[in-house]
């Protein structure tokens, strides 16, 4: 791409995503400027997005984009941050035309719209391989109240908002393993819906919190890692949609399948701790206790198991 089209480009696709900021500075400059709010911490969270990785190859543009917004909102949501901006960096790869490149940029745009935030910045350049994008979001807390993941105690009650498994069965609907009548888990595992409506919540109950992105037993276990002390999960207690539910009843072993829909990952949804005496808020299910100790203890089909990496890893 040529200078001229390279800068055309961004002014034509990305300006209309500032929404106005003045810190943008229309997109014309070398850097952005984000004033103080006072009382308040900026939280910042990066998430990067592959094609064949993170979304199947050949994914709607315009649904790539907005994915990247919402995994990176999931991990606002879960430190109570109300989104403020986001910065992207993309990377076209070759056959990614200028339709696509639209269609990217309008799906995001939708969503920031959707969302409340504007892009104050970024990179584009061109890549020989995969699609590529990252992501940084930034979002506003009191100062020195974003829910960390190590304030977990002894005595605190593990929560979890949502269902837990329709990501990885969605993705297995999305690539024709299994049949997803209704399309519910394909839809579940394309939009993620960031927590961002749990945020009053954290803030006034929870000691400790993740979102669930690589599945829930490996982020509860950054939970316990994080806090120093043992967490004990009952995947029994799992909370299920009806598509999870009805794969659950078809499967031959029971505890492995819990196991795999508890490791899968893709959920977008909160994990948290929360003290005993605070009444399990709607929408929550109670799946495991905080106890002294280190690590994570899981049982399904009423025993204990091995959960395994309990989530998705790179390396
Ligand atoms: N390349 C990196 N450079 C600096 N910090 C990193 C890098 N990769 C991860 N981290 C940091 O490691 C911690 C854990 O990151 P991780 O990406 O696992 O969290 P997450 O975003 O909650 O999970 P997921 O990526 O599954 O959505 C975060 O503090 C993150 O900023
Ligand atoms: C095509 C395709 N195959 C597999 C997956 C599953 N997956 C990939 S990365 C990840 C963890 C979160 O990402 P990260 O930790 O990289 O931020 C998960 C659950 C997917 N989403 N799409
Ligand atoms: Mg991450
Ligand atoms: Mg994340
Ligand atoms: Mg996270």
């Amino acid at each position: 791409m040529s200078g001229a089209d390279e800068f055309g480009e961004i002014a034509r696709l990305f300006r209309p995503l500032t929404r106005g900021d003045a810190g943008a500075f229309d997109l014309l400059d070398d850097a952005a400027v984000i004033p103080q709010r006072a009382g308040h911490d900026l939280v910042v969270t990066k998430d990067a997005i592959v094609e064949g990785v993170h979304f199947p190859v050949g994914e709607k543009p315009d649904l790539i984009g907005r994915k990247l917004l919402r995994v990176n909102l999931s991990d606002l949501a879960a430190k109570a941050a109300e989104p403020f901006a986001c910065f992207l960096a993309v990377a076209w790869p070759a056959g990614f035309e200028v339709r696509d490149r639209e269609r990217f940029a309008l799906g995001l745009h939708a969503d920031l719209e959707t969302f409340g935030l504007a892009l104050l910045g970024g990179d584009t350049v061109s890549t020989p391989g995969p699609f590529t994008a990252s992501l940084t979001a930034l979002g506003w807390v009191p100062q020195g109240r974003m829910i960390r993941r190590s304030g977990a105690r002894p005595g605190d009650l593990v929560m979890v908002s949502g269902n837990i498994g329709d990501g990885v069965l969605g993705l297995d609907a999305v690539q024709g393993r299994i049949v997803d009548r209704g399309g519910q888990l394909a839809f579940r595992y394309r939009f993620p819906e960031p927590r961002l409506d749990l945020r009053d919540l954290l803030r006034k109950s929870a000691t400790a919190s993740a979102d669930v992105s690589d599945g829930l037993i490996a982020d509860v276990r950054h939970i316990a890692l994080a806090s120093g002390v043992q967490i004990h999960l009952d995947l029994d207690q799992l909370p299920l949609s009806r598509g999870a539910a009805t794969w659950l009843e078809q499967q031959p072993d029971i505890a492995a399948a819990l196991v795999r829909l508890a490791s899968g990952g893709d959920d977008y949804e909160v994990v948290c701790t929360l003290p005993r005496g605070v009444r399990r808020p709607p929408g929550f299910t109670i799946v495991g206790e905080v106890t002294e100790g280190e690590g994570l203890e899981v049982r399904a089909a009423g025993r204990p198991v091995d959960p395994g990496q309990g989530g998705w890893t790179h390396v």
